[in-house]
């Protein structure tokens, strides 16, 4: 669990605030992505939590434990940081680099080499240990990036736009894959993203910030149907109905009617369900499990 309370960074001589007042709790277990415009405060907030910047006021709690009062150097180690630049040691090897934080915890030899073996192969890395950083391509190194910062098995991960390096086709694959290992491994994590697609696949909750102040957090599903503001609703875009789409399996909304043609894969959601409607010039997809989707069905899920 991480919880803000009334976290405030004031930076010397700035006219205002920076981040001004935020209080949220991500629940153990679960993901809260941070949006916003550029200089909004978002990765001001995320440093704070880890202690890279000392909050002007307002507290951190990390699994009940007030985050100011610990040795900001310990706290690092128990929080994973993943982030765009991913900044691993160049002249090092991959398995050196992810095991930076085990052997600052002082662990032996054989622990840190079997534990760094398990983390290359949960982000689907295994046979790059001895590996360098720059034989690697921009997704691998991400992977890299997010291995190392679960070597240590913390219990909470902050993640600053972990997929920005990565092209836009991998991106999508990388975002499925390490939210899934996440979830998998029950860690509470707080990801910064400016883009609104991201936060909606990576978050439980979205946390939308704007000039430091927190304007809205609420599920995904809740944030796109009901924007607090006409600012949240600009900044999610007038296609927000179509993103929220993107959030439901198309398998939800399986009915019996006739349909022709390919069949979607389990993952298709109705936003891809539409899609392909759009794209066949028919009312009704099949789905790979049985039944298909209508239009209807579609429009209905947009409705709710
Ligand atoms: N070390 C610093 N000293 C002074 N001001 C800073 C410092 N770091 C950030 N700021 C200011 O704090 C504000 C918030 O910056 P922050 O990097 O948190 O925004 P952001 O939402 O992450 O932006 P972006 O999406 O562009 O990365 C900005 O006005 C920035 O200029």
């Amino acid at each position: 669990m991480i919880r803000l309370e009334g976290l405030t960074k004031h930076w010397p001589g700035a006219a205002k605030a920076s981040v001004a007042d935020i209080s949220l709790e991500v629940p153990e277990g679960t993901s809260c992505a941070l949006i916003g415009p550029s200089g909004c405060g978002k990765t001001t907030t995320l440093r704070m939590v880890n202690r890279l910047v000392e909050p002007s006021a307002g507290r951190v709690w990390i699994g009940g434990e007030d985050a100011l009062r610990q040795d900001p150097i310990q706290l690092r180690r128990r929080i994973g940081y993943v982030i765009q630049e991913v900044g691993l040691f160049p002249h090092r090897s991959v398995a050196e680099n992810v095991a930076t934080v085990p052997v600052l915890l002082g662990w032996d030899a054989a622990r840190i080499k079997a534990r760094v073996a398990e983390v290359l192969e949960l982000v689907g890395l295994p046979g790059f240990a001895d590996r360098r950083p720059y034989q690697l391509s921009g997704g691998e190194r991400q992977r890299v990036g997010v291995a190392r910062a679960l070597a240590g098995d913390p219990p909470v991960l902050l993640m600053d736009e972990p997929f920005g390096a990565v092209d836009p086709l991998r991106r999508r694959q990388l975002q499925d894959e390490v939210l899934k290992l996440l979830r998998e491994l029950g860690k509470t994590v707080l990801v910064v993203t400016h883009d609104v697609s991201e936060a909606m696949r990576l978050g439980d909750a979205v946390a939308i910030l704007r000039e430091g102040a927190l304007l809205q957090h609420a599920s995904p599903a809740e944030l796109l149907a009901h924007p607090a503001t006409g600012f949240v609703a600009d900044f999610l875009g007038t296609d927000r109905a179509l993103t929220r789409l993107g959030l439901f399996l198309a398998a939800s909304m399986r009915g019996e009617a006739a349909a022709t043609g390919a069949a979607l894969p389990p993952e298709a959601t109705l936003r891809d369900a539409l899609s392909e409607m759009l794209a066949r010039g028919t009312r009704a997809v099949p789905l790979a499990e049985g039944g298909s989707v209508i239009l209807e069905a579609v429009l209905e899920k947009a409705a709710t």
